[in-house]
């Protein structure tokens, strides 16, 4: 077996300039600004539309499957942690797969970041045109019909508010328009007020009662809970996307990471007790736009619910800018290593923005949100996410075994334990996403891996500037 094209830690690092001053981008995010990025691109669907689902799943006992879902996220954090602290680059756990296991795994783990990136922004989308639907409902009283604001699997005909939010998104990533430091903070805290208000109304009513039976599904039902709330953790990662425009990227980016874990997983825990406290796991079971229906039950009046929807159409639209702009920035990387074709790395000279990347990354996910039912893209999501967070867990091991003199600001405590344990739990999560969805993922597996042969490996600059091993040359500056 030829032996795997690793690029090792000082090229990746020397050929984005993240340790030189005047590189290509601006390092402009302090603590503050990488954790309010960070909530940015985590808080939004999962907890204001999926936490329906995982109640509908596991009843009461979701609060155990937010905090199962947490713990997988936890140990995979501190992966990310280690890597994003060491290797600070804007291609996250795809650079970790090139440094780590080689060219192959890396594009297979590019590949699979179209799942939890492209694929995430439908289902981000679909879960914004519920919230868009409340909010008329309560303001203007107005209810579009459901051939306009859903799927055919969802009893409609097309999903017009998904695409019409991806289709804005699409219009400012091209302008130009980044979320300035100032928006995304805005955003963020906007999102954590809200979450907070709704579980301060929420306890107002709650009742121990409507906490019984804690587990009507037992485990089984825990289990699938699990699944469904580990999609509302997924972003935390985004954060080593910014390893080029923060200040002082080795330390602060493995802090933001811990810090917004372990702050969204109290509050979503807060959020369910509340919900399901208030009105009883049945009714929250299943429902659309259900934050705002409890505090509207809660409070006796149809307001309070419209500024929860307000809240959420903010936070989902928040998290379809962050995500499309991660989406592309990493097929630049990819286009700029020569795996996938060109036209992904070309910069528009008047907008400075990838603007054909982005059109295309908006066209081809603007698809599923028309047509797709919510919960088969989080489950495709949800696979193909759990599947790069194990590689680059594993990523992890190579690294310290490879480079084990690698400068690393955070190191993953308990090593080998905790990230062997990372893979242990996304692996279980992957098992449980079921049968229709691995049939799926390993379909576009293996369209991955012939792309690879057929078009990366041939393509792949690396492989040009060292057709041997790229392990074995010093890594020069460009
Ligand atoms: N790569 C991502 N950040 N994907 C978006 C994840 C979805 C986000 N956690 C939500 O609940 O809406």
């Amino acid at each position: 077996m030829p032996a795997p094209r690793i690029k090792p830690p000082a090229l990746l690092v020397a050929e984005s300039g993240a340790d030189r001053e005047g590189h290509g981008l601006k390092r402009t995010m302090g603590l503050f600004q990488l954790v309010c990025f960070g909530i940015g691109a985590i808080v939004g669907t999962g907890i204001f539309v999926g936490l329906s689902d995982s109640v509908a799943q596991a009843g009461p006992a979701v609060v155990v499957s937010f905090l199962l879902a947490a713990i997988t996220c936890v140990f995979t954090a501190f992966a990310f942690a280690e890597l994003g602290g060491a290797i600070p680059v804007s291609g996250s756990s795809y650079s970790f797969a090139y440094a780590g296991l080689g060219e192959g795994t890396a594009f297979v783990v590019g590949w699979c970041l179209l799942l939890e990136y492209g694929v995430s922004v439908s289902a981000v989308a679909v879960g914004w045109s519920q919230y868009v639907n409340e909010l008329l409902d309560s303001v203007v009283g107005l209810h579009l019909p459901t051939a306009l604001s859903a799927g055919p699997g969802d009893g409609g005909v097309v999903n017009l508010p998904a695409v019409i939010v991806i289709a804005l998104a699409a219009v400012l990533l091209v302008r130009g328009v980044r979320e300035s430091a100032r928006a995304t903070a805005a955003m963020a805290v906007l999102k954590l007020a809200v979450l907070v208000a709704f579980v301060a109304i929420g306890f107002t009513a709650f009742e121990d009662g409507n906490l019984t039976p804690f587990s009507p599904t037992g485990l089984a039902g825990i289990g699938a809970g699990t699944t469904a709330a580990f999609f509302s953790y997924i972003g935390f990662d985004a954060i080593t996307t910014a390893g080029e425009e923060a200040k002082n990227p080795r330390r602060d980016i493995p802090v933001a990471i811990l810090v917004c874990i372990g702050l969204v997983t109290l509050l979503y825990c807060a959020v369910a007790l509340a919900a399901i406290g208030a009105i009883g796991g049945d009714a929250v079971g299943g429902r659309p736009a259900a934050l705002s229906y409890v505090v509207n039950q809660v409070t006796g009046s149809t307001v309070g619910g419209g500024v929860i929807a307000f809240g959420a159409v903010v936070a989902i639209a928040s998290v379809v800018l962050a995500v499309m702009y991660g989406q592309t920035r990493i097929l630049m990387s990819m286009s700029r290593d020569g795996l996938i074709p060109r036209v992904f790395e070309k910069v528009s000279p008047k907008t400075s923005t990838p603007v054909a990347g982005t059109l295309i990354v908006a066209g081809v996910f603007a698809l599923p949100a028309a047509f797709a039912p919510l919960d088969a893209v989080v489950n495709l999501c949800t696979i193909g996410t759990l599947a790069t967070m194990a590689v680059v867990n594993i990523a992890v091991i190579a690294l310290r075994r490879r480079e084990p003199d690698l400068a690393r600001t955070f190191r993953v405590p308990l090593y080998p334990v905790t990230p062997l344990l990372g893979v242990g739990f996304c692996l279980y999560l992957m098992y449980e996403t079921g049968a229709t969805t691995w049939i799926q993922f390993a379909g576009f597996l293996l369209a991955g891996i012939a792309l690879y042969l057929l078009y990366g490996r041939r393509n792949s600059r690396l492989a040009a500037v060292t057709p041997a091993n790229a392990a074995e040359r010093e890594p020069q500056a460009v």
